[in-house]
């Protein structure tokens, strides 16, 4: 059989036509400038884990996004900087890496801020790029018009862009505009991922970034820096005769910090702290997996494991 017409007749069955386009958009821009509650609003799901601290993505996660025109695979990046361990020039080399081979890049500006030297880098970085640039102002929803006006004028002075298109994921603003000006820039492919997959990530990595959300909200200072998280073990407990819910899921977590003092502040008075990350984190881990699911959390001391390769190589880094 011929497999080619045999793809072809199953992509006109799902109601595509010869002008679908489908491709990866990396999501780029300094840290803290909405990355990942973007992704996350056009994905229409929690893929990404946001904080109101600088440099949480650690990973590059890759959201689905799927239309009847076109099928963008999202990659929400680290924040670009200048790097002061040997993490921070892994996440860079991240960023790099989740440039090659895309077909566009949307590099984030938020509205709120002026566009300043961390901007320009990333503008000049991307400037070697073959893939066409989409400047995406984030956080419309915290400036009045004419900010926004002004702040759009400087956005365009910085590169030539294929299109600058203004957003508040926070209000879902203008997202499907986004969308669409992405899809027109991708090639003409038939869909990549099957309708209705909203993410590629491994369950236990989504899990791992819910409890280091969970365990970043409310710390403060270097400690944001200093967490890093890692599932253990995940175990099904034995099905009791006559259950009619599925057994619960046992899910072993390790939170590693760099210092005892640290794991003090995480564990707080008397593993109150502890606790409430728990109870956060397992509801996301019970949504994604959709089942119950009982949490356990161990809080580990990992002696500056930012700069230490052998310990970075096991979390993942
Ligand atoms: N008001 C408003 N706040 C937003 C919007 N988008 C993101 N934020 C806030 O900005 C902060 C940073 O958002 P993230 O999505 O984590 O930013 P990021 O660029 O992925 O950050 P890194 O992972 O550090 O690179 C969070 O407190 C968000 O709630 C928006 O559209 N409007």
């Amino acid at each position: 059989m011929n497999l080619e017409r045999c793809w072809w007749k199953r992509w006109k069955r799902n109601g595509m036509t010869e002008n679908y386009r489908a491709g990866f958009v990396s999501v780029v821009g300094r840290p803290n400038v909405g990355k990942s509650t973007l992704t996350n609003a056009l994905v229409g799901h929690k893929v990404a884990i946001t904080s109101m601290r600088p440099e949480t993505t650690r990973h590059n996660i890759r959201g689905i996004v799927t239309t009847d025109q076109g099928q963008l695979i999202l990659v929400d990046t680290p924040g670009y900087h200048r790097p002061r361990t040997l993490l921070g020039k892994r996440l860079n080399d991240m960023v790099r890496e989740a440039l090659a081979d895309v077909d566009a890049v949307a590099f984030c500006l938020p509205a709120d801020q002026k566009v300043g030297p961390g901007d320009q880098f990333i503008a000049r970085e991307l400037r070697g790029l073959r893939a066409p640039v989409v400047a995406v102002v984030t956080k419309t929803d915290t400036v009045t018009k004419d900010q926004l006006l002004q702040h759009l004028l400087n956005v365009e002075s910085l590169a030539d862009f294929a299109a600058i298109v203004p957003v508040s994921a926070a209000k879902a603003d203008n997202l499907d505009e986004l969308v669409s000006v992405l899809i027109g820039l991708m090639p003409q492919s038939p869909q990549l991922y099957p309708t209705g997959d909203v993410t590629e990530e491994d369950d236990e990595v989504l899990i791992a970034e819910f409890v280091r959300e969970a365990a970043l909200e409310g710390v403060r200072d270097e400690l944001p820096h200093s967490i890093a998280v890692q599932v253990e073990e995940i175990i099904e407990r034995e099905q009791q005769p006559g259950a009619k819910k599925p057994p619960l899921l046992d899910v072993h977590v390790n939170i590693y910090v760099e210092r005892e003092s640290q794991k003090a502040i995480i564990i707080g008075r008397k593993g109150a702290r502890l606790k409430d990350v728990g109870t956060r984190a397992r509801k996301h881990i019970e949504e994604l997996l959709g089942r119950r699911v009982f949490l356990s959390l161990h809080v580990r001391v990992a002696k500056d494991w930012q700069s230490d390769p052998k310990m970075l190589r096991r979390l993942g880094f």
